[in-house]
């Protein structure tokens, strides 16, 4: 691994009219390291994957920095010029849906071809169009030649994604993120796309950043894990001992709603015991339960994570929750 990171993201703040949706978010993958952010729906996931890649919608304001290897400049406040360069070259992303990525009316190789040759990374067609024959090997699909040809429709959901992976990948990037790549994908493909996307950022030293609720694909795929929760990050470390020794409530929270059967200290599997020391009955107890509730006993909003106890706990309550 090198020693600059191929991903260093410090300090992120994103906003929307004044109002803060992403906090303070700092981190850094290096160059062949596989990194899983998870949280609940409307952490922040996202947000901070589009503000990686430079596609925020126009209304969101951003500040802090984010580098990418082999960029010379930061990536916050870039154009979208600039960006246009860096996206599909230096970073790529794999989204849930390939069908709305995907061009339609376009043949799949074509397709691939056309993102090396955007970047100047083949020198002509016949020479991009081959690549992405050889591409669609490396990504298992089944006879490549002929898929090159199809269009995204006469694909199955699981041959469309390992599409998306070679385009992804079809620049070689340093930076790799997916953004629930296999949630739509029946169990038995889900595997064989999590295996592919494990080896092939392994074999050319991507860094990966793997966005998804599911903690079993995080354990299966990554070996550090980024935990998010109202918009920042609130625990991060090993995957292991992260999920074996969660600090944070929100982490043995999430652990507790998962059916995820994580990993002892000697490799055996287990299930993680839902007790919390300090927190009541939690989840559903409260450590700030005089704190972060109105007068009726309501959660009267999502807590502030700075107001962590010492012994890092916060408020677990979901907004409108009873204390
Ligand atoms: N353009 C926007 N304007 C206002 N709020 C937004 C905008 N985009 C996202 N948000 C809000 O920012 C928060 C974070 O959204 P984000 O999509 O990053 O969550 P997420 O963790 O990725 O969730 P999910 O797993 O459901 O995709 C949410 O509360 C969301 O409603």
């Amino acid at each position: 691994m090198s020693a600059d990171p191929a991903l260093a993201v410090e300090g992120l703040e994103l906003s929307v009219g004044g109002i803060g949706l992403v906090g303070g978010v700092s981190f850094a993958v290096a160059a062949g390291e596989r990194v899983g952010l998870i949280g609940e729906s409307g952490s922040g996931k996202s947000l901070t994957a589009t503000a990686v890649m430079g596609l925020l919608p126009e209304e969101v304001r951003a500040s802090g920095s984010v580098r990418v290897s082999g960029v010379d400049h930061d990536l916050v406040g870039a154009s979208e010029k600039q960006f246009a360069r860096i996206r599909g070259r230096r970073m790529a992303m794999v989204f849930q849906e390939p069908m709305t990525a995907l061009n339609p009316s376009m043949r799949v190789g074509d397709q691939v071809a056309e993102v090396m040759l955007v970047h100047g990374t083949r020198p002509d067609k016949a020479t991009a169009r081959a690549a992405a024959v050889d591409l669609f090997g490396q990504v298992r699909l089944p006879e490549p030649r002929e898929i090159a040809r199809a269009y995204p429709h006469q694909l199955s959901g699981g041959q469309r994604q390992r599409v998306m992976l070679a385009i992804a990948l079809a620049n070689d990037p340093a930076v790799l993120i997916c953004d629930e790549p296999t949630t739509a994908l029946d169990v038995t493909v889900q595997a064989r796309m999590l295996e592919l996307i494990r080896t092939a950022t392994e074999e050319r030293g991507t860094a990966l950043l793997f966005i998804t609720h599911d903690l079993a694909v995080v354990a299966q795929t990554c070996e550090r894990v980024l935990v998010m929760y109202g918009g920042r990050l609130v625990e991060s470390g090993p995957v292991r001992e992260v999920f074996t020794a969660p600090r944070h409530p929100y982490t043995r929270g999430l652990l507790d709603a998962s059916d995820l059967e994580a990993v002892d200290e000697r490799g055996r599997l287990r299930t993680i015991p839902g007790a919390v020391p300090g927190a009541g009955d939690f989840p559903g107890g409260c450590v700030f339960r005089n704190r972060c509730t109105d007068a009726s006993g309501q959660c009267a909003e999502v807590p502030d994570l700075s107001e962590v106890d010492d012994r890092g706990f916060a408020c677990w309550h979901p907004v409108g929750g009873r204390a």
